[in-house]
C-alpha cells in the first residue's frame, strides 16, 4: 500500500448542551480529521479529538504532530506493506492470551514505516496519542477495506457484529434526571450512567435514588466519578450509593493514586473501574498488577494512542482475569465509529459500551449507522471503517 494523497481538515463539534464532568465542562470540542488515499483511490479516514484534562496532547501540538505525519506517509519512499495482499490474509487471531497476535499477521509491519511513536506495552504514553489515533485509524480502514473486512473482523476474527451501549444521563436535579432516564428506559437502553462527585453527596444519594425510583431493578446503574473523590470520600460514596445497587463505580479517585483505587476495590460495595489511570504507564501497570481489586478497565482509544494499543491493553487485561469497556472521549463520529469496531473485537463485551454520544452534538450527522438504536449498535458490514 502507498500513500498517494492525505488531508487534514479542522473539525469542531458543538455540544447541545455543556457536558459537566467532576474534571471540566465541555461545551464544545476540537480536534481533526485525517484523510488518507492510496494508490487504488480509496480513501481511509481517522479523528484526533485531544481531551488534554484525560491525558492526551493540546490541539496545537496534535495539529503539529499530524502535520509531520502527514508528511513523512506521502513523502516515504518505502511502501507500507510491499504487495497488496498481506502475506497473511486473516485477521488478528482472538483476545487470548497477551496480545501477541497482534505484531503476526501484517498489522504492525503496516505501521512500521510511520514514526508513529510506540503504543500501549511498548513504553506508552506516546506523547501524542490523539494524532497518533487519527492516522493509526486512517491506515487501518485502508487496510481493512483493501482486504474486503469490516475494521472489527480486520482485529479480531471472533468481532461481535452488534454492541450494547450505555445512555449517559445529563441532567442534574433528581427530577430532570429521572424523566431523562425513564426515556433512556423506554427507548431501550438497559445500562445508564450518570457522572458523580464534584457535588454534595447528599446530592448524589438523592439523584441516584431519584435513578434508581425511575427504572426499577432491572436497569443497569454505572456511575462515574471522574476521580474527584478522596479516598475517605470515595469509601463513604461507594458505602452510600451502593445501596442503589451499582453495575460498577469509574475511576473513584484520583488517577495518580492506583493504591487507593486497589484499597477501595477490596470493600467495595460495587466493583471499580479504572478509566483516567489508565493514560498513567506506572498507574496502569500497578492496575494489571492487581485485578482482584480493580475489576474492569475504561478503555479510551483516543487517549491510549489508537485502535490496537488499546486492544493490546484489553488482551492484557483478559489474560488477568479483568474485563474491559470501550467508550469514546466525547468523541466525532469519525473516532466513535472505530471505536465501535474496536468494542466488537474485545476480548469480552459483557459489559456496555460508552459510544452512545452522538446526540449531545448539535450538528451531528443524521443517519450513520453507529447511532445505536434501542440501546444498541448494529456494526456496518461493509469493507473497513463503514463511516462516508
Ligand atoms: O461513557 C460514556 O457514555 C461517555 C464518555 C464519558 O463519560 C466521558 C467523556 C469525556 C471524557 C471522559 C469521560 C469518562 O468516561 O470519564
Ligand atoms: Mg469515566
Amino acid at each position: 500500500m502507498r500513500i498517494t494523497k492525505t488531508a487534514l481538515h479542522a473539525l469542531r463539534l458543538e455540544m447541545v448542551n455543556p457536558l459537566k464532568t467532576a474534571r471540566g465542562t465541555y461545551a464544545a470540542r476540537e480536534g481533526f480529521v485525517v484523510r488518507l488515499e492510496d494508490e487504488e483511490g480509496r480513501v481511509g479516514q481517522g479523528e484526533a479529538m485531544p481531551l488534554e484534562e484525560f491525558g492526551t496532547e493540546s490541539p496545537g501540538d496534535c495539529e503539529r504532530a499530524l502535520s509531520q505525519l502527514l508528511v513523512t506517509l506521502r513523502t516515504s519512499t518505502k511502501n507500507i506493506s510491499s504487495n497488496n495482499t498481506p502475506p497473511n490474509n486473516t485477521p488478528l487471531p482472538p483476545g487470548e492470551g497477551r496480545g501477541e497476535g497482534i505484531s503476526a499477521p501484517g498489522l504492525d509491519p503496516c505501521l512500521l514505516p510511520l514514526p508513529l511513536g510506540e503504543g500501549w506495552g511498548e513504553g506508552f504514553p506516546t506523547r501524542t496519542p490523539a494524532a497518533r489515533h487519527a492516522v493509526e485509524q486512517a491506515l487501518l480502514d485502508l487496510l481493512a477495506q483493501r482486504r474486503g473486512l469490516p475494521l472489527s473482523q480486520l482485529l479480531s476474527s471472533d468481532a461481535r457484529t452488534n454492541l450494547h451501549v450505555n445512555a449517559l444521563l445529563g441532567a442534574a436535579s433528581p427530577q430532570t434526571l429521572a424523566e431523562e432516564a425513564r426515556r433512556a428506559v423506554a427507548e431501550g437502553y438497559e445500562t445508564l450512567k450518570l457522572k458523580v462527585a464534584g457535588r454534595p453527596l447528599a446530592e448524589d444519594v438523592a439523584r441516584l435514588s431519584a435513578v434508581r425510583n425511575a427504572v426499577g431493578t432491572t436497569i443497569r446503574l454505572r456511575v462515574d466519578a471522574n476521580g474527584a473523590w478522596t479516598e475517605p470520600e470515595a469509601r463513604a460514596a461507594l458505602e452510600a450509593l451502593g445501596r442503589y445497587e451499582l453495575e460498577l463505580c469509574e475511576q473513584p479517585v484520583a488517577p495518580e493514586n492506583p493504591e487507593a483505587l486497589a484499597r477501595l476495590g477490596e470493600h467495595s460495595p460495587c466493583p471499580l473501574a479504572a478509566d483516567e489511570a489508565l493514560s498513567l504507564p506506572e498507574a496502569t501497570q500497578h492496575i494489571l498488577n492487581h485485578p482482584g481489586t480493580v475489576k474492569i478497565l475504561v478503555l479510551k482509544p483516543m487517549v491510549l494512542g489508537g485502535l490496537i494499543p488499546t486492544l493490546k491493553l484489553a488482551r492484557e487485561a483478559a489474560s488477568r482475569g479483568m474485563a474491559a469497556y470501550v467508550t469514546s472521549s466525547l468523541d466525532g463520529v469519525i473516532a466513535r465509529a472505530g471505536a465501535a469496531h474496536l468494542a466488537a473485537a474485545l476480548p469480552s463485551g459483557s459489559y456496555a459500551s460508552g459510544l452512545g454520544v452522538g446526540h449531545l452534538f448539535k450538528d451531528e450527522p443524521g443517519n450513520h449507522p453507529f447511532r445505536p438504536v434501542r440501546g444498541r449498535i448494529q456494526l456496518p458490514r461493509t469493507p473497513g471503517l463503514g463511516v462516508n
